[in-house]
């Protein structure tokens, strides 16, 4: 098994050149966060904002919009009651990240089929959290243009895939993900990634990380660096290591490192490991 170190970060994150605007950088676009799961789609939001997506719109239910814009005032907002708004800006984004906070109900499903039907070729499509139990549960299948980026943890591996958390292998793990013809970022404490029919193991990562928000972070930062960064799939490893190595980090001092806390530290984090 391959695996997953700081030499990824300065392959991938790169000095912005000077000739360059938010345009440059990526659109992502985030559709999650229902009444009760507002905070994850609004940690989402951030690490995108923070990872350095040029401009980032969250779609989300409308009881979390002060909420998102107390937190993040770079963000743009779209009702998802008001899907039809939505849709312009999910089909023009470069990166489509759905799911965080999504909730299960006949809503969420429907928001989840919409989404996936505008979902197109050129895109990313990155799927999180209440997504992928919507997607095993529905039956739904996957959309075939965009690169599909699956990003679960052990149990949501299980629902989409059948194999039980004890028969995750590597092996059984990336054939289901090449059946996928998808990316397959499976969460724990030493994260797997199935990718170009090779299992990538993530080397960073700590126990302070065991916290409500945590994937949604990675979900959005994944997000900001798909939107980026050209070789999309390094990008998703980038992001991968760069989760978990701030959080190592913060864990010099920290007890239990916040979600949040992940996202503020990605400028300088990303400042101190880009290549030139
Ligand atoms: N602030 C917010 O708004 C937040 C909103 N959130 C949003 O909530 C939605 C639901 O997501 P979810 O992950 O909380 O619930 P679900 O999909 O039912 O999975 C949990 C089940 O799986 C089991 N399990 C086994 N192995 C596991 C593993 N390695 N990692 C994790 N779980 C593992 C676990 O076992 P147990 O803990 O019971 O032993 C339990 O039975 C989703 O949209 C998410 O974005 C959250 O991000 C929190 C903050
Ligand atoms: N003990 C641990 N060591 C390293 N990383 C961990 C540990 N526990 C959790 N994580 C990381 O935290 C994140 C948890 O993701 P997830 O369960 O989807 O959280 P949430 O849905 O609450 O945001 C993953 O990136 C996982 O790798
Ligand atoms: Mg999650």
């Amino acid at each position: 098994m391959k695996k997953i170190t700081d030499k990824i970060l300065t392959k991938v994150i790169r000095q912005r050149p000077a000739d360059s605007f938010k345009g440059t950088y990526g659109k992502v676009a985030l559709v999650g966060g229902s009444q009760n799961f507002g905070g994850a789609i609004i940690m989402a939001s951030l690490a995108a904002v923070y990872s350095g997506a040029g401009l980032v719109t969250t779609v989300s239910d409308s009881t979390n919009q002060t909420s998102l814009h107390d937190w993040l005032p770079e963000a743009m907002f779209v009702d998802n009651n008001q899907f039809e708004m939505a849709e312009p800006i999910l089909s023009a984004a470069t990166v489509i990240v759905i799911g965080p906070g999504l909730g299960t109900d006949e809503k969420a499903r429907t928001l989840l089929e919409r989404t996936f039907a505008l979902a197109k070729p050129g895109q990313v499509l990155v799927i999180d959290g209440s997504a992928l139990t919507l997607l095993a549960n529905s039956k739904l299948t996957l959309p075939s243009g965009p690169l599909n980026v699956l990003t679960p943890h052990q149990m949501e591996w299980q629902r989409v895939s059948g194999i039980k958390i004890a028969d995750q292998t590597p092996e059984a793990n990336l054939a289901v993900a090449n059946q996928l013809n998808a990316i397959a970022v499976i969460k724990s404490h030493r994260t797997q990634v199935c990718l170009n029919n090779q299992v990538y193991e993530n080397t960073g990562g700590t126990p302070a990380q065991a916290t409500g928000g945590m994937g949604d972070t990675l979900a959005g930062m994944i997000g900001g660096f798909t939107a980026q960064f050209a070789d999309k799939p390094a990008a998703v490893l980038a992001a991968v290591y760069a989760h978990s190595a701030i959080a190592d980090q913060l864990a010099k001092k920290q007890y239990v490192v916040l979600p949040h806390q992940i996202s503020e530290s990605l400028p300088e984090f990303m400042h101190a490991h880009q290549a030139n």
